[in-house]
């Protein structure tokens, strides 16, 4: 069964996967960097399809992905998808959290389409908007502002070790 990472831009979804995917032995995937492989530099691809066209392709990255043992880092807004949110029901789903304040320094210097005008404020308002998703999707929340990515990694495995 895969495991779930899910959360805000910046929430440390890629690097904690990745470290999660090694402390367990399982193949990592980031659904972000399939996409790259596939369809070219995310940001590009928002400047020249839009970001409706971006969530059909990231869907059809994220089905495949989930049918796959492995520790799984989604896109922040890939739970907007009416079938990753119904996919991710059955699945160990983590939330990784941060706080506006921690977040801004992780940010700094990202080419993520959705920050480009807004930046800090624009994150504040997607991750209220997304919220409510996360909340229901969640099985375990972590806040990331003040751990380490190795400290991280271990809650999950304590906790996924204690799950099964
Ligand atoms: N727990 C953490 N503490 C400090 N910095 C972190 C932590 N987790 C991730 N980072 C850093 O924050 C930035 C964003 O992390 P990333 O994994 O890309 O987030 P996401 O995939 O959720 O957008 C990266 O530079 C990463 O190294
Ligand atoms: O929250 C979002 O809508 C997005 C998050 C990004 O991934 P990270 O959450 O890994 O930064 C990436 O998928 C794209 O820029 C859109
Ligand atoms: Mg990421």
């Amino acid at each position: 069964m895969p495991i779930v990472l899910i959360g805000p831009m910046g929430a440390g979804k890629s690097r904690v996967g990745q470290r999660l995917a090694s402390a367990v032995d399982a193949p990592f995937i980031d659904t972000d960097v399939r996409i790259t492989e596939r369809y070219g530099p995310i940001d590009e691809i928002f400047a020249r399809e839009g970001e409706e066209y971006f969530r059909i392709i990231e869907r059809e990255i994220v089905a495949d992905a989930l049918r796959e043992e492995s520790v799984i880092s989604l896109g922040g807004g890939a739970v907007l998808h009416p079938e990753t949110q119904a996919d991710l029901e059955d699945l160990p789903v983590v939330w990784l959290q941060v706080s506006a304040e921690a977040v801004a320094p992780r940010l700094s210097g990202s080419t993520r389409p959705l920050l480009a005008e807004g930046g800090i404020g624009a994150w504040k308002a997607i991750l209220e908007s997304r919220r409510p998703v996360y909340e229901a999707l969640a099985d375990l929340r972590i806040d990331t502002s003040r751990r380490s990515v190795a400290r991280i990694v271990e809650e999950i495995t304590e906790w996924f070790g204690g799950a099964r």
